[in-house]
C-alpha cells in the first residue's frame, strides 16, 4: 500500500504546535543607503543602494525580519505576496511558499530586482519568497528560543569568514566630495584598498571585482595583490566581460595565483568551454542562479564552485538544498553578495554557519556601507579576523532599529532612485559608454 504524501493533500494537526506563530501583519519598507561609486562590468554604482525590509508580525507580537532587493518591480511583488500572508503559520514554510506562488500567478517575471545588468534568470518565486522565509525563521527561532543556525541543523562553525571585496572606483560621485576610500583606478590603489580592508576587518581572502579595465590591467592588479598579500587566497570576478578565448588566456596567465576565477564569460556553454582549458576552478553567481541550471551545468562541467545567495535561491532552507546538490556532484560552494544591510548579513552568517560544505570565505559588500547607516541595532555583527561571530540569541539575533529604518526610508523617498541602473548612471557621466557582454 502506498501513502499519498503530496504536500497539497496534507492535513496536519497543528493543535500541539508552538503558540503564537500566526502572521497578523506584514510590513514592507523600502530603504536607501549611501553607496560609493564602485565600478563594474556594466557601469557604476549610483549614490544610493536600494533594499527592502520585511517585518512579519505574529499574533504573539513577535516580529521576524527579512531583507531583499529594493527595485520597484520587486517591491511591488513583495507587497502583493505580503497581502496573502495574514493567518499563515511561520512554522509552515510550504504554505508560505504556496501563498507567494499564488500572489505571483499573473506575473510575467519581468522587471528589476537589484542585480543591475548582471545576467540572471533566477526564479521570481524564489526571489520573492526569500525575505519572508528568513523572517519566518527569525520568528520561529524567537518562539522556540533558538538561533536560526540551530533551526538549520546547527552551526558547524562559531564564526563565518568573509573575503575583502575590492572594487575599482572613482574618488567620489560626480559633483560630490571624495569618500574616505578615494579613487582606485590602478593596481597600486587596489593594493592600498586591500591593505585598509585587511587592516580594518582582518580579512584572510581577497576578491577583485573586474570587468572594468582591459584584462591585461586586471591581471597586473591580481599580480600586484599576490605580491603584497602572498598568503591570501585571491579571486577575480569580471562578471562575464570576456570572450571564451580571453577567459582562457587570463586563466592561463593566472595559473597558481587564483583560488577561483568567477564568471569570466557568459552562459553555461561558455563557462564549460573555459573550464576545459584553464587550470583553476570556475565559480559562478551568473550562469547557475536557479535549480534548473544545475543539471546542464553539472553535465557540461561548466562550474566547479557555485556562489549561493539566499536572496535569489529562495531563502535559507532552499540554499541548504543547493549546498546538498553541490556536495553530491563534487562542486565547491561559496557565497555571493550584493550591497546589503545588517539583516542580510545576519541571515548569511546563520546560513554559512550551518552549511558544512561552505568551502570558501563568503563575499560581502559590508565594508562599502557607511557604518552609521543600518536598520539593525548596532553591536551584534562585528568583524574580527575577517569573520563574523554567529549570533547565539534566538532568531537571527538582530533587532530592528526603528529610527534607523525611518531614516533610511526617508532617504529612499527623497533619493529619487527606484531601480538600480549602473549602466544608465555611467552613461549620464560618459554618454559614449555601452554595456557589452562580453566586452573583451
Ligand atoms: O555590486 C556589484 O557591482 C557587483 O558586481 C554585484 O552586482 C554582483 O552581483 C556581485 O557582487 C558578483 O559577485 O557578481
Ligand atoms: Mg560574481
Amino acid at each position: 500500500m502506498t501513502t499519498d504524501v503530496r504536500t497539497t493533500d496534507v492535513q496536519l494537526d497543528r493543535s500541539t504546535r508552538t503558540e503564537g506563530g500566526r502572521v497578523v501583519r506584514v510590513e514592507i519598507t523600502p530603504v536607501a543607503f549611501r553607496d560609493p561609486p564602485l565600478l563594474n562590468a556594466v557601469g557604476v554604482h549610483e549614490p544610493f543602494a536600494l533594499r527592502s525590509v520585511v517585518e512579519l508580525v505574529t499574533e504573539s507580537g513577535t516580529y521576524g525580519l527579512g531583507e531583499s532587493y529594493g527595485d520597484l518591480p520587486h517591491l511591488q511583488r513583495l507587497q502583493r505576496a505580503a497581502a496573502e500572508l495574514a493567518g499563515a503559520d511561520v512554522f509552515d514554510l510550504p504554505e508560505l511558499r504556496r501563498r507567494v506562488v499564488a500572489s505571483l500567478a499573473a506575473d510575467d517575471g519581468r522587471g528589476g530586482h537589484g542585480m543591475s545588468g548582471m545576467v540572471t534568470g533566477s526564479a521570481t518565486v524564489d526571489r520573492v519568497l526569500s525575505p519572508f522565509e528568513v523572517a519566518a525563521l527569525d520568528v520561529q527561532g524567537k518562539l522556540v528560543g533558538r538561533p536560526v543556525s540551530d533551526l538549520l541543523g546547527g552551526a558547524v562553525r562559531a564564526a563565518v569568514p568573509f573575503s575583502a571585496y575590492l572594487f575599482y572606483k572613482w574618488a567620489g560621485h560626480p559633483g560630490m566630495p571624495a569618500d574616505s576610500w578615494g579613487a582606485a583606478l590602478d593596481a597600486g590603489a587596489l593594493v592600498d584598498q586591500a591593505r585598509r580592508m585587511v587592516d580594518e576587518f582582518g580579512f584572510t581572502a581577497i576578491k577583485l571585482k573586474g570587468g572594468v579595465f582591459p584584462p591585461e590591467e586586471e591581471i597586473a592588479a591580481i599580480e600586484a595583490l599576490r605580491a603584497a598579500f602572498p598568503d591570501h587566497p585571491l579571486r577575480l570576478d569580471p562578471n562575464a566581460a570576456w570572450t571564451v578565448d580571453t577567459s582562457i588566456a587570463v586563466g592561463r596567465a593566472l595559473d597558481g595565483v587564483l583560488e577561483y576565477l568567477e564568471d569570466p564569460t557568459p552562459t553555461i556553454e561558455g563557462m564549460a568551454a573555459v573550464a576545459r582549458e584553464v587550470p583553476m576552478p570556475l565559480a559562478t553567481n551568473m550562469c547557475v542562479v536557479a535549480f534548473d541550471h544545475l543539471p546542464p551545468a553539472v553535465r557540461q562541467g561548466a562550474v566547479q564552485v557555485v556562489l549561493s545567495d539566499h536572496h535569489f535561491w529562495g531563502g535559507l532552507r532552499r540554499s541548504q538544498g543547493l549546498a546538498a546538490v553541490c556536495d553530491t556532484f563534487g562542486m565547491g560552494l561559496s557565497m555571493h553578495s550584493n550591497s546589503h544591510l545588517g539583516i542580510s548579513l545576519a541571515a548569511m552568517t546563520h546560513l554559512a554557519a550551518a552549511t558544512p560544505n561552505l568551502d570558501y570565505a563568503c563575499d560581502t559588500h559590508w565594508p562599502w556601507k557607511d557604518p552609521a547607516e543600518d536598520v539593525v541595532v548596532p553591536g551584534v555583527l562585528r568583524f574580527q579576523d575577517g569573520a563574523v561571530a554567529v549570533p547565539t540569541t534566538p532568531g537571527l539575533g538582530v533587532e530592528l532599529d526603528r529610527d534607523g529604518l525611518a531614516r533610511l526610508h526617508e532617504q529612499y523617498l527623497t533619493c529619487g532612485l527606484r531601480q538600480r541602473d549602473d549602466t544608465g548612471y555611467m552613461q549620464r557621466v560618459d554618454p559614449s559608454y555601452e554595456a557589452r557582454s562580453p566586452r573583451w
